[in-house]
């Protein structure tokens, strides 16, 4: 008898962090005095549900280890790829294939860029997406209209036309599905060369729609140097940060 699935959190924290721009990865910024990674690991970890988080390293990265030294909810996998879904593929089949994780538990992935998740967006994730037959990610819609720029001779960007936004969202993490189900989407992707930036891409070319659950823009992601300063604000932290 299969036992009740269980959740698992998935970070991929083994980006370089280029568009931020700083001689480390972003992932070690500090928002006041804890780390992007460590905080974005806590928010997923507020949810009593979650049974432990893997945090998906670089090759020889030490540093993301050290900072979960002794701690029992957090393992650390060096197992990271070139790219995100490779890295997120790479921890989903070592976990898998040594039986850390069963075929039908539920894996939330996690940017370690996003260290703002709030525990009720993540709350109502599980709730609702448990219950979807694909799972289900975060995200929020459109509000601002959207322009397809064409660059032009000199260099400048020019608006091509509008793209009606009425049906449109812009993806947030978690994201969250069965293991075995986004093990086996991300691979034939891949193997097809689709390129993915992120899961739910994934298990759509399966032909199977993720349920969207409202994000908040607390949770936004740190990608260029001046975000840090932005996140810093929205989680009042006074601006206390830095790289
Ligand atoms: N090969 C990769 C690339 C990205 N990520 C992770 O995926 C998340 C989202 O990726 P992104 O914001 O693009 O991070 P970077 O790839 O580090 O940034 P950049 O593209 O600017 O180098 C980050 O937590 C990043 O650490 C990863 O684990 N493995
Ligand atoms: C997964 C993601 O955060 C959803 O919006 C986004 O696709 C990551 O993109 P990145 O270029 O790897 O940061």
């Amino acid at each position: 008898m299969a036992r009740t699935a269980k959740y698992f959190g998935l970070v991929p924290a083994g980006g370089a962090g280029r568009r931020f721009g700083s001689d480390f990865p972003k992932q070690y910024a500090l928002l006041g005095a804890t780390t992007v990674l460590e905080r974005s690991v806590q928010a997923l970890l507020a949810d009593p549900r979650l049974e432990k988080v893997f945090v998906v390293l670089a090759q020889g990265d030490m540093r993301g280890a050290a900072l979960f030294e002794g701690n029992s909810k957090v393992t650390c996998l060096p197992v990271a790829g070139e790219e995100r879904a490779n890295t997120v593929l790479n921890a989903l089949n070592h976990l898998l294939n040594n039986f850390i994780v069963n075929e039908t538990d539920w894996i939330l992935v996690h940017d370690a860029a996003r260290p703002g998740l709030n525990s009720v967006a993540l709350a109502t994730l599980i709730d609702q997406a448990s219950e979807h037959v694909a799972g289900g990610l975060l995200a929020m819609p459109v509000v601002d209209t959207l322009k397809k720029g064409n660059v032009a001779e000199e260099g400048e960007v020019v608006a091509q036309h509008t793209v009606p936004r009425s049906q449109l969202w812009t993806a947030q993490t978690p994201q969250m599905f069965r293991a075995q189900a986004l093990s086996l989407a991300i691979s034939e992707c891949l193997f097809k060369g689709v390129q993915l930036t992120d899961d739910a891409s994934a298990i759509e070319t399966m032909g199977i729609g993720p349920l969207i659950v409202p994000g908040h823009v607390e949770n936004m992601k740190i990608t260029v140097a001046d975000d840090l300063r932005v996140v810093a604000k929205l989680l009042d932290l006074n601006g206390e940060c830095s790289q």
